[in-house]
């Protein structure tokens, strides 16, 4: 692989309760290439989204980042990054799409402004310029710049969705983290959003670390993926191997409890 975008190396977090710790990610290591579609998969609470938070540097108490882990981020170490340093990083590096994402858009500002926000905090721009390139984002998206002056109610879910991800890639970081990003929205949005972002990542080269409980769509559209099972990382391979011939038994069995006719369609898709 040529120089990883993002690499964990022996990752543990724990949550640290009044009574006893939680050890929700041991030991983890995976690398993601540049331009790569990596999917996290696993059932609930297997600790993928405590992963997407500590790469994102977003993660808070009671979560601790056990000594000795490591998460480098375009060979820079995140976990040493200072304030300072931190603000930089965040939208520049890494971007993070929420599974609620569309509902944290602030519902007082314009969408136009919500841009502005993110693009006047890191570099010095004029309204105008703001403006231009608020556009163009949003036409990566595919919605019509029309939208700037609209406020986040006048949106569809799906449209809202669509500009946080437009908002994300403000200032083209190299990796985007989507947290269950679609999970509110109805399946053919859902797709349709994925497609897009895929289609994105192969014209803005920025890679993606993909978490989402449908694992039909994360075979579609993932490169490589990850199967964790109560915090460890059991299985790693490219989506076709891991899918055809999974070697990890949980691997085995996450697959058999996907719906008969998602997995007719994968094989047709990917084949
Ligand atoms: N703030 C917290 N305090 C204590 N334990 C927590 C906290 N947040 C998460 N956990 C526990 O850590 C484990 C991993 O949670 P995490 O949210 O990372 O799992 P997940 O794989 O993303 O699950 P899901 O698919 O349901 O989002 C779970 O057992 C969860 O209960």
């Amino acid at each position: 692989m040529s120089d990883p975008v993002l690499s964990v190396r022996n990752l543990n977090i724990d949550y640290i309760g009044a009574q006893k710790d939680f050890h929700a990610v041991k030991n983890v290591s995976f690398d993601i290439a540049p331009g790569e579609f990596f999917g996290l998969a696993g059932e609930s609470g297997c600790g993928k989204s405590t992963i997407a938070f500590a790469v994102s540097r977003l993660h808070r108490p009671p979560a601790l980042i056990r000594a000795g882990s490591e998460i480098l981020v375009g060979g820079r170490d995140v976990l040493a990054l200072d304030e300072e340093a931190l603000r930089s990083f965040r939208w520049r590096e890494v971007a993070m799409v929420f599974q609620s994402a569309m509902n944290s858009l602030n519902p007082v500002l314009t969408i136009e402004a919500q841009f502005y926000d993110v693009l006047r905090a890191h570099t010095p721009i004029s309204r105008t310029t703001a403006r231009q390139r608020a556009a163009e984002l949003l036409k990566l998206v595919d919605i019509s710049p029309d939208r700037l002056s609209s406020y986040p109610h006048q949106c569809s879910g799906g449209m809202r969705q669509r500009i946080v991800i437009a908002i994300c890639l403000a200032l083209n970081p190299k990796l985007l983290i989507m947290d269950e990003p679609t999970t509110a929205l109805d399946v053919v949005v859902q797709r349709e959003i994925l497609q897009r972002i895929d289609t994105l990542r192969k014209q803005l080269g920025f890679s993606v670390l993909f978490i989402t409980h449908d694992l039909g769509l994360m075979v579609q559209v993932s490169d490589r993926i990850g199967i964790m099972l109560e915090g460890e990382l059991v299985e790693v391979n490219d989506a076709q191997t891991i899918y055809r011939s999974p070697k990890h038994d949980y691997t085995r069995r996450l697959w058999a409890s996907m719906p008969k006719l998602h997995g007719e369609q994968i094989r047709e898709v990917r084949s």
